[in-house]
Protein backbone atom coordinates (compact mmCIF):
# COMPACT_ATOMS: atom_id res chain seq x y z
CA UNK A 1 0.00 0.00 0.00
CA UNK A 2 1.63 3.17 -0.84
CA UNK A 3 2.53 5.22 1.93
CA UNK A 4 -0.61 7.90 2.22
CA UNK A 5 0.54 11.53 1.13
CA UNK A 6 -1.41 14.70 1.69
CA UNK A 7 -2.38 16.98 -0.94
CA UNK A 8 -3.89 19.72 1.09
CA UNK A 9 -6.70 21.23 -1.03
CA UNK A 10 -8.33 23.84 1.58
CA UNK A 11 -11.33 25.47 0.41
CA UNK A 12 -12.92 27.84 2.12
CA UNK A 13 -16.79 28.71 3.17
CA UNK A 14 -16.28 32.04 3.18
CA UNK A 15 -15.23 32.35 -0.97
CA UNK A 16 -17.89 32.28 -3.34
CA UNK A 17 -14.67 33.38 -6.16
CA UNK A 18 -14.71 31.06 -8.88
CA UNK A 19 -10.99 32.15 -9.88
CA UNK A 20 -9.83 28.36 -9.77
CA UNK A 21 -8.12 28.80 -6.92
CA UNK A 22 -11.03 28.56 -4.38
CA UNK A 23 -14.06 27.18 -3.94
CA UNK A 24 -17.01 26.09 -1.73
CA UNK A 25 -18.29 22.39 -0.93
CA UNK A 26 -21.14 21.84 1.01
CA UNK A 27 -21.45 24.51 3.53
CA UNK A 28 -20.27 24.04 6.82
CA UNK A 29 -17.32 21.48 5.29
CA UNK A 30 -14.31 23.89 5.93
CA UNK A 31 -11.23 22.00 4.98
CA UNK A 32 -11.13 18.52 2.73
CA UNK A 33 -7.57 17.12 2.55
CA UNK A 34 -7.10 15.24 -0.27
CA UNK A 35 -4.85 11.70 0.31
CA UNK A 36 -3.34 9.00 -1.98
CA UNK A 37 -5.28 5.99 -0.07
CA UNK A 38 -3.03 3.83 -2.02
CA UNK A 39 -2.66 1.65 -4.67
CA UNK A 40 -5.44 -0.43 -6.44
CA UNK A 41 -5.06 -3.45 -8.49
CA UNK A 42 -3.50 -1.84 -11.38
CA UNK A 43 -0.99 -0.06 -9.76
CA UNK A 44 -3.09 3.12 -10.11
CA UNK A 45 -3.74 5.45 -6.93
CA UNK A 46 -6.65 5.64 -5.71
CA UNK A 47 -7.72 8.90 -3.86
CA UNK A 48 -9.99 9.56 -0.88
CA UNK A 49 -11.61 12.47 0.61
CA UNK A 50 -10.54 12.81 4.23
CA UNK A 51 -12.60 15.33 6.07
CA UNK A 52 -10.89 17.94 8.47
CA UNK A 53 -11.73 15.69 11.11
CA UNK A 54 -9.12 13.28 9.79
CA UNK A 55 -11.89 10.64 9.67
CA UNK A 56 -12.01 8.42 6.50
CA UNK A 57 -14.63 9.95 4.17
CA UNK A 58 -16.16 7.28 2.45
CA UNK A 59 -15.11 7.27 -1.40
CA UNK A 60 -18.23 8.11 -4.14
CA UNK A 61 -19.08 4.23 -5.38
CA UNK A 62 -17.73 3.48 -8.44
CA UNK A 63 -19.65 4.60 -11.68
CA UNK A 64 -19.87 2.09 -14.54
CA UNK A 65 -17.57 3.24 -17.11
CA UNK A 66 -18.87 4.36 -20.40
CA UNK A 67 -17.56 2.12 -23.35
CA UNK A 68 -14.84 2.80 -25.13
CA UNK A 69 -17.24 2.49 -28.22
CA UNK A 70 -15.83 -0.87 -29.21
CA UNK A 71 -17.00 -3.24 -26.17
CA UNK A 72 -19.70 -4.99 -26.84
CA UNK A 73 -21.76 -4.05 -23.26
CA UNK A 74 -23.70 -1.50 -23.32
CA UNK A 75 -22.31 0.53 -19.99
CA UNK A 76 -24.26 0.30 -16.56
CA UNK A 77 -26.89 3.11 -16.01
CA UNK A 78 -24.06 5.43 -13.88
CA UNK A 79 -24.70 6.06 -10.26
CA UNK A 80 -22.82 9.30 -10.50
CA UNK A 81 -22.71 11.53 -13.35
CA UNK A 82 -20.46 14.91 -13.98
CA UNK A 83 -21.27 18.18 -14.84
CA UNK A 84 -19.05 20.65 -15.94
CA UNK A 85 -19.66 24.40 -15.90
CA UNK A 86 -17.57 27.12 -17.77
CA UNK A 87 -17.82 30.74 -18.39
CA UNK A 88 -16.45 31.87 -22.19
CA UNK A 89 -13.20 32.86 -21.90
CA UNK A 90 -12.22 36.57 -22.20
CA UNK A 91 -14.57 38.65 -24.80
CA UNK A 92 -13.40 41.38 -26.99
CA UNK A 93 -15.60 43.68 -25.17
CA UNK A 94 -14.48 42.40 -21.69
CA UNK A 95 -11.41 43.13 -22.85
CA UNK A 96 -12.93 46.93 -23.62
CA UNK A 97 -14.60 46.62 -19.97
CA UNK A 98 -17.71 47.32 -22.08
CA UNK A 99 -21.31 45.56 -20.61
CA UNK A 100 -22.00 42.80 -23.64
CA UNK A 101 -25.12 41.11 -22.18
CA UNK A 102 -26.65 39.50 -25.68
CA UNK A 103 -24.41 41.47 -28.10
CA UNK A 104 -22.46 38.65 -30.05
CA UNK A 105 -18.72 39.37 -29.38
CA UNK A 106 -15.46 36.56 -30.04
CA UNK A 107 -12.92 35.74 -27.55
CA UNK A 108 -9.66 37.90 -28.11
CA UNK A 109 -6.28 35.55 -28.23
CA UNK A 110 -6.14 35.95 -24.11
CA UNK A 111 -10.05 34.67 -24.74
CA UNK A 112 -8.56 31.45 -26.74
CA UNK A 113 -6.19 30.80 -24.41
CA UNK A 114 -7.81 30.54 -21.56
CA UNK A 115 -10.52 28.04 -23.12
CA UNK A 116 -7.32 25.91 -23.83
CA UNK A 117 -6.40 25.58 -20.61
CA UNK A 118 -9.63 24.75 -19.73
CA UNK A 119 -9.69 22.46 -21.70
CA UNK A 120 -6.63 20.80 -20.48
CA UNK A 121 -7.79 20.49 -16.84
CA UNK A 122 -11.31 18.53 -18.10
CA UNK A 123 -9.74 16.63 -20.71
CA UNK A 124 -9.63 14.07 -18.35
CA UNK A 125 -13.38 14.32 -16.84
CA UNK A 126 -16.28 12.25 -19.18
CA UNK A 127 -18.10 13.96 -20.90
CA UNK A 128 -21.38 12.87 -23.24
CA UNK A 129 -23.13 16.20 -24.39
CA UNK A 130 -22.20 19.70 -24.37
CA UNK A 131 -24.88 22.72 -24.24
CA UNK A 132 -23.73 26.25 -25.13
CA UNK A 133 -25.70 29.33 -25.51
CA UNK A 134 -26.66 30.72 -28.75
CA UNK A 135 -23.53 33.29 -28.77
CA UNK A 136 -20.02 32.61 -30.35
CA UNK A 137 -17.92 33.56 -27.47
CA UNK A 138 -19.24 30.56 -25.36
CA UNK A 139 -19.35 28.43 -28.19
CA UNK A 140 -15.34 28.77 -29.28
CA UNK A 141 -15.04 28.24 -26.04
CA UNK A 142 -16.61 24.77 -25.49
CA UNK A 143 -14.96 24.12 -28.96
CA UNK A 144 -11.38 25.05 -27.73
CA UNK A 145 -11.70 23.05 -25.00
CA UNK A 146 -12.66 20.11 -26.43
CA UNK A 147 -9.44 20.01 -28.79
CA UNK A 148 -7.98 18.68 -25.61
CA UNK A 149 -9.97 15.99 -24.38
CA UNK A 150 -8.18 13.41 -24.05
CA UNK A 151 -10.77 11.06 -25.78
CA UNK A 152 -10.54 12.55 -28.40
CA UNK A 153 -14.22 12.42 -29.91
CA UNK A 154 -15.42 15.23 -32.11
CA UNK A 155 -18.11 17.76 -31.00
CA UNK A 156 -20.62 18.53 -33.10
CA UNK A 157 -22.94 21.17 -33.19
CA UNK A 158 -26.68 19.86 -33.83
CA UNK A 159 -29.07 22.30 -36.06
CA UNK A 160 -32.59 21.58 -35.63
CA UNK A 161 -33.60 25.14 -36.11
CA UNK A 162 -35.37 23.91 -39.27
CA UNK A 163 -36.47 20.59 -40.83
CA UNK A 164 -34.31 21.02 -43.62
CA UNK A 165 -31.47 22.25 -41.11
CA UNK A 166 -32.51 18.81 -39.46
CA UNK A 167 -32.60 16.82 -42.38
CA UNK A 168 -28.94 18.00 -43.79
CA UNK A 169 -26.58 17.72 -40.98
CA UNK A 170 -27.61 13.88 -40.56
CA UNK A 171 -24.73 11.52 -39.75
CA UNK A 172 -25.32 8.16 -41.47
CA UNK A 173 -22.78 6.05 -39.31
CA UNK A 174 -22.99 4.74 -36.28
CA UNK A 175 -19.49 4.43 -35.40
CA UNK A 176 -18.82 8.10 -36.36
CA UNK A 177 -21.78 9.10 -34.51
CA UNK A 178 -20.40 6.74 -31.37
CA UNK A 179 -17.34 8.88 -31.73
CA UNK A 180 -19.39 12.09 -31.72
CA UNK A 181 -20.47 14.48 -28.83
CA UNK A 182 -23.67 16.40 -29.55
CA UNK A 183 -23.60 20.48 -28.59
CA UNK A 184 -26.88 21.77 -28.04
CA UNK A 185 -27.16 25.39 -28.63
CA UNK A 186 -29.77 27.70 -26.33
CA UNK A 187 -30.64 31.21 -26.13
CA UNK A 188 -32.05 30.28 -22.94
CA UNK A 189 -28.30 29.89 -21.99
CA UNK A 190 -26.92 33.42 -23.36
CA UNK A 191 -26.05 35.78 -20.97
CA UNK A 192 -28.25 38.29 -19.35
CA UNK A 193 -29.57 40.95 -21.38
CA UNK A 194 -28.16 44.36 -20.60
CA UNK A 195 -30.45 46.50 -21.80
CA UNK A 196 -29.37 50.30 -21.93
CA UNK A 197 -25.74 49.66 -20.92
CA UNK A 198 -25.11 47.37 -23.47
CA UNK A 199 -21.89 49.05 -25.10
CA UNK A 200 -21.22 51.41 -22.75
CA UNK A 201 -18.02 51.51 -20.81
CA UNK A 202 -18.61 50.08 -17.57
CA UNK A 203 -16.34 52.41 -15.45
CA UNK A 204 -17.58 55.65 -17.47
CA UNK A 205 -20.75 53.97 -16.59
CA UNK A 206 -19.92 53.99 -12.82
CA UNK A 207 -19.07 57.79 -13.00
CA UNK A 208 -21.46 58.47 -14.63
CA UNK A 209 -24.29 56.66 -12.56
CA UNK A 210 -22.43 55.73 -9.15
CA UNK A 211 -20.76 52.76 -8.47
CA UNK A 212 -23.33 51.65 -6.09
CA UNK A 213 -25.86 51.73 -8.19
CA UNK A 214 -24.01 50.01 -11.30
CA UNK A 215 -23.27 47.26 -8.78
CA UNK A 216 -26.49 46.59 -7.94
CA UNK A 217 -27.40 46.22 -11.62
CA UNK A 218 -24.68 43.96 -12.03
CA UNK A 219 -24.58 41.95 -9.17
CA UNK A 220 -28.21 42.24 -7.28
CA UNK A 221 -31.08 39.52 -7.93
CA UNK A 222 -33.68 41.95 -8.64
CA UNK A 223 -32.63 44.62 -9.68
CA UNK A 224 -32.57 45.15 -13.70
CA UNK A 225 -30.34 47.58 -15.93
CA UNK A 226 -32.48 50.29 -17.39
CA UNK A 227 -34.60 48.28 -19.93
CA UNK A 228 -32.85 44.86 -19.43
CA UNK A 229 -32.57 41.86 -17.34
CA UNK A 230 -32.52 41.23 -13.80
CA UNK A 231 -30.64 38.46 -12.67
CA UNK A 232 -33.69 36.94 -11.26
CA UNK A 233 -35.48 37.11 -14.97
CA UNK A 234 -32.28 35.51 -16.32
CA UNK A 235 -32.78 32.89 -13.87
CA UNK A 236 -36.34 31.91 -15.27
CA UNK A 237 -35.25 31.04 -18.65
CA UNK A 238 -31.48 29.63 -17.53
CA UNK A 239 -32.42 27.53 -14.68
CA UNK A 240 -35.74 26.56 -16.11
CA UNK A 241 -34.13 25.42 -18.97
CA UNK A 242 -31.04 23.66 -16.97
CA UNK A 243 -33.85 21.30 -15.26
CA UNK A 244 -35.57 20.83 -18.30
CA UNK A 245 -33.32 20.25 -20.57
CA UNK A 246 -29.54 19.69 -18.90
CA UNK A 247 -31.06 17.88 -15.65
CA UNK A 248 -32.45 15.08 -17.94
CA UNK A 249 -29.26 14.05 -19.06
CA UNK A 250 -27.49 14.21 -15.76
CA UNK A 251 -30.30 11.55 -14.38
CA UNK A 252 -29.93 9.17 -17.37
CA UNK A 253 -26.04 8.79 -16.22
CA UNK A 254 -24.52 11.30 -18.81
CA UNK A 255 -21.82 13.85 -18.18
CA UNK A 256 -22.66 16.95 -19.53
CA UNK A 257 -20.51 20.34 -19.45
CA UNK A 258 -22.39 23.60 -19.96
CA UNK A 259 -20.16 26.60 -21.71
CA UNK A 260 -22.36 30.04 -20.71
CA UNK A 261 -21.69 33.61 -19.36
CA UNK A 262 -20.81 35.09 -16.10
CA UNK A 263 -24.79 35.65 -15.31
CA UNK A 264 -26.37 32.81 -17.02
CA UNK A 265 -24.00 30.60 -15.12
CA UNK A 266 -24.39 32.66 -11.83
CA UNK A 267 -28.35 32.56 -11.73
CA UNK A 268 -27.91 28.47 -12.31
CA UNK A 269 -25.15 28.31 -9.39
CA UNK A 270 -27.61 30.39 -7.52
CA UNK A 271 -30.00 27.01 -7.57
CA UNK A 272 -27.29 24.27 -7.55
CA UNK A 273 -25.51 25.70 -4.37
CA UNK A 274 -28.98 26.99 -2.76
CA UNK A 275 -27.76 30.47 -2.77
CA UNK A 276 -29.87 33.17 -1.24
CA UNK A 277 -30.29 36.45 -3.08
CA UNK A 278 -27.44 38.12 -0.52
CA UNK A 279 -24.91 35.52 -1.09
CA UNK A 280 -25.77 35.63 -4.81
CA UNK A 281 -24.16 39.43 -4.99
CA UNK A 282 -20.66 38.24 -3.79
CA UNK A 283 -20.39 35.28 -6.64
CA UNK A 284 -18.30 36.22 -8.90
CA UNK A 285 -16.93 33.74 -11.66
CA UNK A 286 -13.66 34.16 -13.79
CA UNK A 287 -13.45 34.08 -17.31
CA UNK A 288 -12.64 30.68 -18.75
CA UNK A 289 -12.36 28.59 -15.37
CA UNK A 290 -14.46 25.39 -15.15
CA UNK A 291 -15.94 24.30 -12.56
CA UNK A 292 -17.05 20.59 -11.47
CA UNK A 293 -20.14 19.35 -9.72
CA UNK A 294 -21.13 15.48 -9.31
CA UNK A 295 -24.45 15.14 -9.54
CA UNK A 296 -25.61 11.92 -7.66
CA UNK A 297 -28.85 10.38 -6.33
CA UNK A 298 -30.52 13.53 -7.44
CA UNK A 299 -28.61 16.22 -5.67
CA UNK A 300 -25.65 18.34 -7.14
CA UNK A 301 -22.20 18.21 -5.16
CA UNK A 302 -19.74 20.84 -5.78
CA UNK A 303 -16.05 19.91 -6.04
CA UNK A 304 -14.19 22.64 -6.98
CA UNK A 305 -12.50 23.52 -9.87
CA UNK A 306 -10.42 20.86 -11.37
CA UNK A 307 -6.67 20.98 -11.34
CA UNK A 308 -4.57 20.46 -14.35
CA UNK A 309 -3.04 17.52 -15.74
CA UNK A 310 0.60 18.61 -14.26
CA UNK A 311 -0.38 17.83 -11.19
CA UNK A 312 -1.55 14.30 -12.37
CA UNK A 313 -1.25 12.79 -8.96
CA UNK A 314 -3.90 15.11 -7.27
CA UNK A 315 -7.53 14.46 -8.57
CA UNK A 316 -9.77 16.67 -6.99
CA UNK A 317 -12.58 14.03 -8.21
CA UNK A 318 -14.37 11.48 -7.22
CA UNK A 319 -12.95 7.84 -7.46
CA UNK A 320 -14.85 6.95 -10.45
CA UNK A 321 -13.32 10.33 -12.55
CA UNK A 322 -9.88 8.78 -11.37
CA UNK A 323 -10.88 5.65 -12.70
CA UNK A 324 -11.95 7.14 -16.21
CA UNK A 325 -8.92 8.65 -16.17
CA UNK A 326 -6.48 5.81 -15.70
CA UNK A 327 -8.74 4.15 -18.65
CA UNK A 328 -8.04 7.05 -20.77
CA UNK A 329 -4.30 5.75 -20.13
CA UNK A 330 -4.75 2.56 -20.60
CA UNK A 331 -6.19 3.46 -23.90
CA UNK A 332 -3.37 5.59 -25.07
CA UNK A 333 -1.12 2.54 -23.85
O1 LIG B 1 -22.23 40.93 -20.13
C1 LIG B 1 -21.15 41.33 -19.71
O2 LIG B 1 -20.73 42.50 -19.75
C2 LIG B 1 -20.24 40.32 -19.03
O3 LIG B 1 -20.37 39.12 -19.66
C3 LIG B 1 -20.62 40.17 -17.59
O4 LIG B 1 -20.74 41.41 -17.14
P1 LIG B 1 -20.86 41.69 -15.58
O5 LIG B 1 -19.64 41.06 -14.94
O6 LIG B 1 -20.85 43.19 -15.54
O7 LIG B 1 -22.15 41.08 -15.13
Amino acid sequence: MAAATSHNAIVSTQSHRWDGKSSRLDKGRANVRLVSVGSCCSGNRKLGLVCASGSQSSVIDPVHLPSNGKGAHSPKKSSESSLILIRHGESMWNEKNLFTGCVDVPLTPKGVEEAIEAGKRICNIPIDVIFTSAMIRSQMTAMLAMMQHRRKKVPIITHKESEQAQSWSQIYSEDTKEQSIPVITAWQLNERMYGELQGLNKQETADRFGKEQVHEWRRSYDTPPPNGESLEMCADRAVSYFKDQVVPHLTAGKHVMVAAHANSLRSIIMHLDKLTSQEVISLELSTGIPMLYIFKEGEFIRRGSPVGPSEASVYAYTRNLATYRDTLDSMVQ
